[in-house]
């Protein structure tokens, strides 16, 4: 859409991006014009201004006028003060009534009345009504006085600006927090000193153009660029829109804040700062804005269901008291009551004040909520798959033992190899050889062309040689030989296993060990007890896996997996008509983090799974999916609540303002039906407020 075409366009004068994220800014707000009916914010103006404004203009109307021809203690009237608040009301319909007029007109357009029509339809009647009893009474002086409604408009106006000022900072206050929010998930580049060869993660402030940058394979390209040295595919899906990867190679240009897919690359920094990041922070929020609940259009079908309703009960107790009193005044003032006690005063504010403490609860408790969706989708979620590494995991892994089983390398010679490649790396097991290698001061080989083989490995080349870094599924596909016997005893201590490979030759391994993460068993277990299966997916081998699981007491475990593979399971069980939410990490869990009903990254994991998910849990720590769990289910509770309590006034008030219940003596005195009104905005304020995360 126009979002992608403004990249676009900036991209071709030179990555202004501090001139993107503006643009952004105002695209959305054109943007929101075009929603229709379905947003109000864009039609809406400065509502907070015309709130202030409105309300100075409505003290004088509601201390001049009567409520419902009832006179309140603080109302003063005096010779000339019916003209004041003739004056000052229609200044009140025509400024402060106009974003509802506007909306109004386009939910009419689209042929597709709901709130905003209801709103419309009450100030007008309202002030066309009173409008009529001011001259009736005081230029015709008729006989009988006839009721103005210029307190009501005032009133309803004010409540209704102050609910869509609200509805609106709710929504940008959901783009602040996630504003923040990212700003706390890794902005770091590692950058290589041409000289030395050394690399040095830095904060991508301080980051100078002309500065080498290593970028791994999964990771997001942090500045714009040149690349150096290297090849690899990027996704600029997130900058320019086009979804297919494109390949480069040396003297290609990047764009930061692209993904970065197989390969590692070096790329001389051409564009400083954080913009490229900031550009995807921009992305997140934007959509968190543009995004719609599927409950709060459950809203706007009520009101426009409320819409009808009013209309046809308003027109029928016209009708009706017409033909019972033959007095027109009479029948007039049961339709304008029913027209104006149906607007959903309640009912403007129920949902918007629960997304607004759902998502600051969020917020303060780690959760990055990106997609809506993804808080009504959880509480039907039948299964949750995890990762292990990273996950259930540290990925925190330390060497428990090396060797070599070919005679022209040492056993730490096997260790100085693996690391030259996983220098290049972002998979969790790289950390424990560097850290080896480190700690025995070896010297590591540089290592060309290096790229990452989802599920399997990595592989680059030194001097001239092929060398890999393998699973044991890739040996028993490629029917490589290996020492089963080691390999068991190894992965049952709970070991993950790699194993190196010279030009086609095992010539060794490396078994690294890792912990569990501390709050993953109980997190387990009462998973479990909400009735919810948990399954473990891993690319590590099947050993080590069970090990695992039969700790956290996972039964339903799969191991050796290719990232297709725990895409296709995810599928597999949605086919069986479940409901399956994703917890993972890595590269290899991106594919199946998109096609799960809920994808859920851990924060510290690969910007590709992060990009990925809907939900982010910014801490790391896996248990944060049961806060979500539960935030979900009370969120969608007090929206379900507060629908009841908003439109549970209009469903008693309507009948009863129409006159229903006459015969027996009971007609809703009108004073009385904006004590309920007034109620029942209170009830869903404080409803809403209420909302705790457990
Ligand atoms: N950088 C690497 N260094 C060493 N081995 C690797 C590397 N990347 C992948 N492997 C090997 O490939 C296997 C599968 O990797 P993959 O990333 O798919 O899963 P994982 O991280 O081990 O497990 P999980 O899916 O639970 O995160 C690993 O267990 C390891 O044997
Ligand atoms: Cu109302
Ligand atoms: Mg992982």
């Amino acid at each position: 859409m126009s979002n992608h075409e403004e990249h676009h366009h900036h991209q071709h004068e030179g990555h202004n991006y501090e001139d993107m994220a503006h643009n952004q800014m105002d695209d959305q707000s054109h943007e929101a014009h075009d929603h229709g009916s379905m947003d109000h914010s864009g039609h809406m103006g400065n509502l907070k201004v015309k709130f202030f404004v409105s309300l100075i203009l409505s003290i004088p109307i509601i201390m001049f006028s009567t409520m419902m021809g009832t006179q309140l203690p603080f109302q003063v009237s005096f010779p000339g003060s019916d003209w004041i608040v003739l004056i000052l009301s229609s200044i009140l319909f025509f400024y402060g009534g106009l974003p509802f007029l506007k909306g109004a007109k386009m939910e009419l357009e689209m042929k597709n009345p709901a709130m905003m029509t209801l709103i419309s339809l009450g100030i007008s009647v309202a002030y066309v009504y009173s409008v009529y009893a001011f001259i009736a009474n005081e230029l015709l002086k008729s006989e009988t006085h006839v009721m103005d409604f210029f307190w009501e408009l005032a009133t309803l106006i004010l409540i209704m600006l102050l609910g869509h000022w609200i509805e609106g900072n709710a929504i940008s206050n959901a783009g602040n927090a996630l504003q923040k929010m990212a700003e706390l998930l890794p902005s770091q580049a590692i950058v290589v000193d041409e000289k030395t060869g050394e690399t040095k993660a830095m904060n991508l402030k301080e980051v100078q153009i002309g500065a080498h940058v290593l970028v791994k394979a999964g990771e997001k390209i942090p500045t714009d660029g040149m690349i150096v040295s290297g090849k690899t595919t990027v996704n600029e899906s997130m900058v320019t829109g086009e979804a297919k990867d494109v390949e480069k190679g040396q003297h290609d240009q990047v764009i930061g804040g692209s993904v970065n897919g197989s390969g590692t690359i070096t790329v001389e920094v051409t564009g400083t700062g954080e913009s490229g990041y900031l550009s995807q922070v921009m992305e997140m929020v934007s959509n968190a804005q543009k995004e719609k609940s599927r409950v709060e259009s459950l809203s706007d079908k009520v009101a426009k269901l409320l819409f009808y309703v009013a209309l046809v009960v308003g027109i029928g107790a016209f009708v009706i008291w017409y033909l019972l009193t033959k007095d027109i005044n009479i029948a007039l003032e049961r339709m304008v009551t029913v027209l104006i006690i149906a607007c959903p005063h309640a009912l403007g504010l129920a949902i918007p004040l629960v997304t607004a403490r759902s998502t600051s609860l969020g917020a303060k408790n780690g959760l990055l909520i990106k997609d809506r969706k993804a808080l009504e989708v959880a509480k039907k979620v039948d299964v949750i798959m995890m990762d292990k590494t990273g996950t259930l995991t540290e990925g925190n892994f330390a060497v428990n033992d090396y060797r070599s089983f070919h005679d022209e390398y040492t056993n730490d010679d096997i260790l100085s190899l693996m690391a030259s490649l996983e220098e290049n790396s972002s998979h969790p097991l790289s950390v424990g050889v560097l850290k080896k290698t480190a700690e025995l001061n070896l010297s590591i080989p540089k290592a060309v062309d290096v790229i990452n083989i989802p599920g399997i490995g990595i592989e680059g080349y030194i001097d001239q040689k092929d060398i890999k870094i393998v699973s044991v599924s890739y040996l028993k596909k490629q029917q490589l030989a290996y020492d089963e016997k080691l390999f068991r005893d190894l992965s049952n201590q709970g070991n993950s296993i790699s194993f190196l490979i010279v030009d086609g030759v095992n010539v060794g391994l490396v078994a690294q060990g890792d912990q569990i993460k501390p709050e993953a068993k109980t997190m387990v277990a009462s998973m479990i007890a909400q009735g919810i299966k948990p399954v473990m997916l891993t690319g590590d081998n099947l050993q080590v896996a069970q090990v695992v699981a039969k700790q956290l007491g996972i039964e339903d475990v799969y191991a050796e997996l290719m990232p297709e593979d725990k895409e296709k399971l995810v599928s597999e069980y949605k086919n069986k008509g479940m409901v399956v939410m994703m917890v993972g990490d890595g590269v290899n869990d991106a594919p199946s983090l998109v096609r799960a009903n809920i994808g859920v990254a851990i924060g510290a994991g690969t910007d590709v799974a992060i990009d990925s998910a809907d939900v982010i849990l910014v801490k790391s720590n896996p248990s944060d999916i049961l806060h979500f769990l539960a935030l979900a289910k009370n969120t969608q509770r007090k929206m379900v609540q507060n629908l009841w309590w908003g439109a549970g006034y209009n469903i008693i008030a309507i009948p009863l303002a129409a006159g229903v219940l006459a015969s027996v003596g009971i007609i809703l005195s009108p004073a009385i039906g904006a004590i309920f009104m007034s109620l029942s905005t209170v009830i869903v304020a404080i409803n809403a407020m209420t909302l705790k995360i457990d």
